[in-house]
């Protein structure tokens, strides 16, 4: 028999199956995302949770004409699937393959370019706006997880479209799930909805109709008054102008279906709470969400083995380590992440020093005024954060933090490329936007040792301090386990050369002195973007004919942009070749080919001061 999988090319063709062929089709598509994320890598347990969700929605929504807006978009592997990728699914996540998020160039069914989360209702409000204004009959639904919800922009959205004569409805994939366990008082509040007999109730609602359908149209209402019946009145979302529904099992299409179809008759805002479970159908999965949320290739029989043990820690494992030595010696130190507790390696500080430890959820802006708060309090806030995340929290980073020279060293990880994740995920502008804040002091280590030791330093100083460090490991040096701190603004000449001087800050040392050797060049390690180290620059630049600066960062505005206005403040004339990332978006793919591409390898760089030479000369 012909799988019903390889009959669906698009959502019409699932439109066409009878609905008690969806559950067989459920089975096939997680077998499919299972056997296929396996072999390529990727966000699994959060795909396995919304496969029936996701052929639900495309099987009552009248998708591309209506809009499906996904939160985060690590959960849209079936959704990709049902509309014409099953074949990209081989190169999810690969250099020129597909995205591991949704993408409005790469799909008419990916509405909302994504990658960070909780933006899908304001996104999605905005479209329903737009199509009631233009007299579209189009439906919009928002598709946000318990963990998105926690975010400031979700209740923002909330707070707009609970007043807005618009048909949005918005469906809260609750999996009691982020990536780690999920944190605070909203989680909490969830959970007591779904306590009691309401959600069986209002599963046994789904089904009771079901099998005594007379037609779709009728049980779909029948459905609407069981479980609105159901419902305690006055639900937050119902206080903030939203007809909640629910809570409804999420992996059962006789519930979803009849539900959804209710839904999208109805007028105004709507709120769906459906109850998934994150890695459903895989037990190691369900059993361990966390370990299977993002996944490297694995056996899905034997699982996920245990890492082996490398001699080379990842910068993530050094500040890990970096924090628990110094939260030992200094009562003052306080971890904070928001919502990142295993990526940015406070998983250990979590549970040694539990009272210090905070996982504010997905509230980066939140994260740093906290910290603000408790350093002017007299405590010293770390905050762990990945460069692409701290960029939503810009404005309290300089009006919280910045411009009242508060004492808050920001543990930034991922900056650079980030490989699978793709340019919503890479950290290729903080080097320009930490900059170019007054009081703030900017690092970039070019080692794993470097990296403790500017940790030591940051922590030391009494100001906002960034220490910026790449995705994955680097050299395998051996690291000083003291708390040793460095001069500040102060560079190293790595290799004394002839005429062109490399100017290299934090991953690019590597390379740099690879090309250093190519072409006899001297090789700097500037460790500070900010201060910068004057008297450096000025001595390379009456010793050399050509300076060359080398970041992991875009060029504009970045490193070299702080060695350019020095050498022009000095009146200093000499050549500048400023090498980084280029003025566009880098898709995913691997970091290290990726960086090679744009030459930002040792043969790149040593090639681009060939030319800049050759054009000069
Ligand atoms: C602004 C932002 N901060 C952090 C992240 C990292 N992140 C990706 S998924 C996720 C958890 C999301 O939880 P939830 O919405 O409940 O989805 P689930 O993983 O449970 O499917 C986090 C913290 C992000 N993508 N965007
Ligand atoms: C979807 C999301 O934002 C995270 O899951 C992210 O993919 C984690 O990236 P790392 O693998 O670099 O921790
Ligand atoms: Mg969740």
């Amino acid at each position: 028999m012909t799988p019903l999988l390889d009959t669906i090319q698009s959502p019409a063709d699932l439109r066409l199956l009878s609905p008690h062929q969806l559950p067989q089709l459920a089975d096939e598509l997680r077998q499919f995302l299972l056997e296929s994320v396996a072999k390529t890598g990727g966000h699994l347990s959060s795909n396995l949770g919304t496969i029936e969700l996701t052929i639900a929605l495309h099987y009552v929504f009248n998708t591309p004409e209506d809009r499906l807006v996904w939160d985060v978009g690590h959960q849209t592997y079936a959704h990709k699937v049902l509309t014409g990728r099953r074949e990209g699914m081989a190169r999810l996540r690969m250099y020129q393959g597909i995205s591991g998020f949704p993408k409005r160039t790469e799909s008419i069914y990916d509405t909302f370019g994504v990658g960070h989360s909780s933006t899908s209702i304001s996104a999605a409000l905005g479209m329903a706006v737009a199509a009631r204004n233009k007299g579209e009959e189009r439906r919009v639904a928002a598709i946000i997880g318990d963990g998105a919800m926690s975010a400031g922009q979700a209740f923002e959205a909330l707070n707009n479209g609970g007043t807005l004569d618009a048909n949005l409805l918005v469906i809260l994939n609750d999996n009691d799930m982020s990536i780690s366990p999920p944190v605070g008082a909203l989680n909490k509040y969830l959970a007591r909805l779904l306590s009691g007999r309401t959600f069986n109730a209002a599963r046994r609602a789904g089904g009771k109709v079901l099998s005594v359908m007379p037609s779709m149209r009728e049980f779909a209402s029948r459905v609407e008054e069981h479980v609105k019946g159901m419902i305690s009145p006055g639900t937050l979302f119902e206080e903030l102008g939203f007809n909640y529904i629910g809570p409804i099992n999420g992996h059962d299409l006789e519930a979803l279906i009849p539900t959804l179809q209710n839904l999208r008759r109805l007028q105004g805002p709507q709120f769906l709470h459906v109850i998934t479970q994150k890695g459903q159908g895989y037990k190691l999965a369900e059993t361990d969400p966390v370990l299977y949320h993002g996944v490297s290739k694995f056996d899905t029989t034997c699982g996920i083995k245990p890492a082996k043990s490398s001699s080379k820690l990842t910068y993530t494992q050094v500040f890990s380590d970096w924090l628990c030595d110094q939260a030992a010696s200094d009562s003052r130190l306080m971890g904070i992440t928001p919502a990142m507790r295993e990526g940015s390696g406070l998983l250990r500080f979590s549970q040694e020093f539990p009272d210090r430890y905070f996982d504010v959820g997905i509230a980066e802006q939140h994260a740093l005024t906290f910290a603000a708060g408790l350093a002017c309090e007299g405590m010293k806030p770390v905050v762990a954060i990945y460069s692409t995340f701290l960029q939503r929290a810009y404005d309290q980073l300089i009006h919280d933090i910045a411009l009242q020279n508060l004492p808050i060293v920001f543990a930034i990880d991922r900056g650079g490329l980030v490989g699978a994740d793709g340019a919503t995920h890479n950290g290729a502008f903080d080097l320009s936007y930490l900059t170019c804040i007054p009081n703030m002091v900017v690092m970039t280590p070019s080692d794993e040792d470097e990296c403790r030791k500017m940790l030591s330093t940051a922590f030391a100083i009494d100001g906002p301090v960034a220490v910026r460090y790449p995705r994955g490991s680097g050299s395998g040096v051996p690291i000083q386990p003291d708390l040793s701190t460095l001069a500040i603004g102060k560079g190293e000449v790595k290799r004394q050369g002839k005429r062109t001087a490399l100017l290299a800050f934090g991953s690019m040392l590597t390379p740099a002195l690879a090309a250093g050797d190519l072409l006899d060049a001297t090789v700097v390690n500037m460790r500070f973007v900010k201060p910068i180290d004057h008297e450096l620059i000025h001595s390379l630049a009456l010793s050399h004919d050509l300076l060359v600066s080398i970041e992991e960062n875009t060029i504009i505005g970045g490193a070299g942009a702080e060695v350019s206005r020095i050498l022009e403040e000095s009146g200093l004339r000499v050549p500048h070749l400023r090498l980084g990332l280029p003025d566009h978006f880098i898709d995913q793919g691997d970091s290290a080919a990726l960086l090679s591409k744009i030459g930002l390898d040792p043969a790149g760089i040593a090639s681009s001061v060939c030319e800049k030479r050759a054009a000069n000369s």
